[in-house]
């Protein structure tokens, strides 16, 4: 039996958490391949190294001293190699870097350092191999990832006999150039290492026992959940539940690996299972109607307004015409007898927001275009809804309950999960309040 374990950023924080990783580690032989994150946050006060890493870079480019913020990047590393006993030549990498800075700034370059020396501190604690990132992931030239080329190069790079660790976030495009992956890529990496050794689990290590039914920062002591399935992760991360990447589920899925999140304070907790098919452990212990309640702010819609628009062959065609010329992906299409909203993520469209407003009105003569921003989804994702006649109405009318306006709905036929749209300030209010409604109250009649 062979296992990827994946320690995020709060589980590399400091020296302290190092020494539970390696505990975690050496209590099982199994836990071969290990892959970091850069060091992340020991308290409320302290900053993630990978943003720590942004913005010095974003000093750089405004020709601003980034002394002061790479001097608290150094003392990080200097506290772990003092308390740990480590013989790393921490002063030579660091010159390296601050050579490299002053000379050609590569963002990703720069921004890979906290995972590059998060894993050589690692490898060294732990003595096991370390594999540099940009040697065994390898990206393609329009950024995706390579993963037949990957998996070459960590078979002939990883010794099968020694335990090794590999820094995350990060590899290579084809010409050497070192590229990362979207935030909280490391989770991809496991992934892409699982794959590779065709492992028989991939264990997520951070700082929650596992998925919960919501956001721990919004609601207090939530119920934990035992298993989900990859479909259900990937729409509940995707909206919001940070805790795993939401494309760490392909390259694992291809094999039929399962997911453990589990952890790095509470070892002794189960955590979460995130697997293929739940069906035969939910006959033995049937699961909440609820899988997770997650939501995401911050998004635009933008509604066009014309008489008999749902009859009009083509007109849905020209509209998406329009975001694909500026690269713009959509969310959600909500549609009305004779109105069209797009709902698409502002951070994406702020930029081109008027450019495609002025085309719209000018190619498809609409009688009315509204945009409003600060809009919510909220979703409600669980793999039982399906057979639940009335779940989305009784969602529906949780919320009316709490004078909480609907602006959109959406609910694909896989009855999966229910999309809605509300006011940016209302999320928080809509996910306590579902929560009481259907997990609270659920609880208390079990
Ligand atoms: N549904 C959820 N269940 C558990 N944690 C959640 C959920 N939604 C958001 N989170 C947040 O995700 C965090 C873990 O992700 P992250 O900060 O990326 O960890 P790491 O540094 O270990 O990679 C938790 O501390 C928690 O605040
Ligand atoms: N350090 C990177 C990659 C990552 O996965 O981090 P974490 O595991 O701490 O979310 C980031 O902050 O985005």
């Amino acid at each position: 039996m062979s296992k990827v374990v994946k320690f995020g950023g709060s589980s590399v924080a400091n020296s302290e958490q190092f020494k539970k990783v390696k505990q975690i580690i050496l209590a099982d032989p199994d836990r071969k391949y290990v892959v970091t994150s850069a060091c992340g946050k020991s308290g409320q006060e302290d900053h993630k190294v990978t943003d720590l890493l942004y913005l010095c870079a974003a000093h750089i480019t405004y020709d601003v001293s980034y002394e002061s913020i790479f001097q608290s990047i150094v003392d990080k590393y200097m506290e772990i190699k003092r308390s740990l006993g480590l013989k790393i030549d921490l002063a030579g990498e660091f010159a390296k870097i601050r050579q490299n800075m002053a000379q050609n700034l590569n963002l990703d370059y720069l921004v890979s350092r906290g995972e590059y020396l998060t894993g050589l501190c690692l490898a060294e604690y732990l003595d096991a191999d370390f594999r540099d990132a940009s040697q065994v992931i390898r990206f393609h030239y329009d950024g995706s990832i390579d993963l037949d080329k990957s998996q070459e190069l960590l078979k002939a790079q990883v010794d099968p006999g020694r335990r090794v660790v590999i820094p995350g976030f990060y590899g290579s495009l084809p010409n050497g150039v070192i590229k990362v992956m979207s935030r909280g890529g490391s989770d991809i990496t496991g992934s892409i290492v699982a794959n590779a050794f065709d492992v028989d689990v991939y264990e997520n290590w951070t700082d929650v026992s596992g998925f919960y039914v919501a956001d721990p920062r919004i609601i207090k002591d939530p119920v934990q959940i035992p298993r989900v399935t990859y479909s259900e992760l990937r729409q509940m991360s995707y909206m919001g539940a940070n805790v795993l990447h939401d494309d760490a589920v392909f390259p694992v899925r291809q094999k039929n690996i399962p997911i453990n999140v589990r952890n790095t304070n509470h070892p002794e907790n189960p955590g979460t299972m995130i697997m293929n098919d739940c069906s035969e452990l939910d006959a033995q212990e049937p699961p909440h109607v609820i899988t997770g309640i997650t939501g995401k702010q911050d998004f635009t819609v933008i509604t066009m307004v014309k008489s008999h628009v749902s009859a009009e062959a083509g007109f849905l065609r020209k509209v998406l015409a329009v975001f694909e010329k500026f690269q713009i992906s959509i969310e959600s299409v909500p549609v009305t007898v004779d109105t069209f909203s797009i709902v698409v993520q502002t951070k994406k469209i702020e930029r081109y927001l008027y450019e495609i407003v002025a085309e719209l009105q000018q190619d498809l003569h609409l009688d009315d275009i509204q945009v409003e921003s600060q809009q919510a989804m909220l979703a409600v994702v669980g793999r039982v809804m399906r057979q639940m006649p009335g779940m989305s109405g009784k969602i529906l009318s949780t919320l009316g309950d709490q004078q909480i306006n609907i602006r959109t709905i959406n609910q694909a036929c896989d009855e999966q999960s229910i999309v809605i749209g509300v006011n940016n300030q209302d999320l928080v209010p809509a996910i306590k309040a579902i929560y009481q409604q259907f997990i609270s109250e659920e609880r208390v009649e079990r």
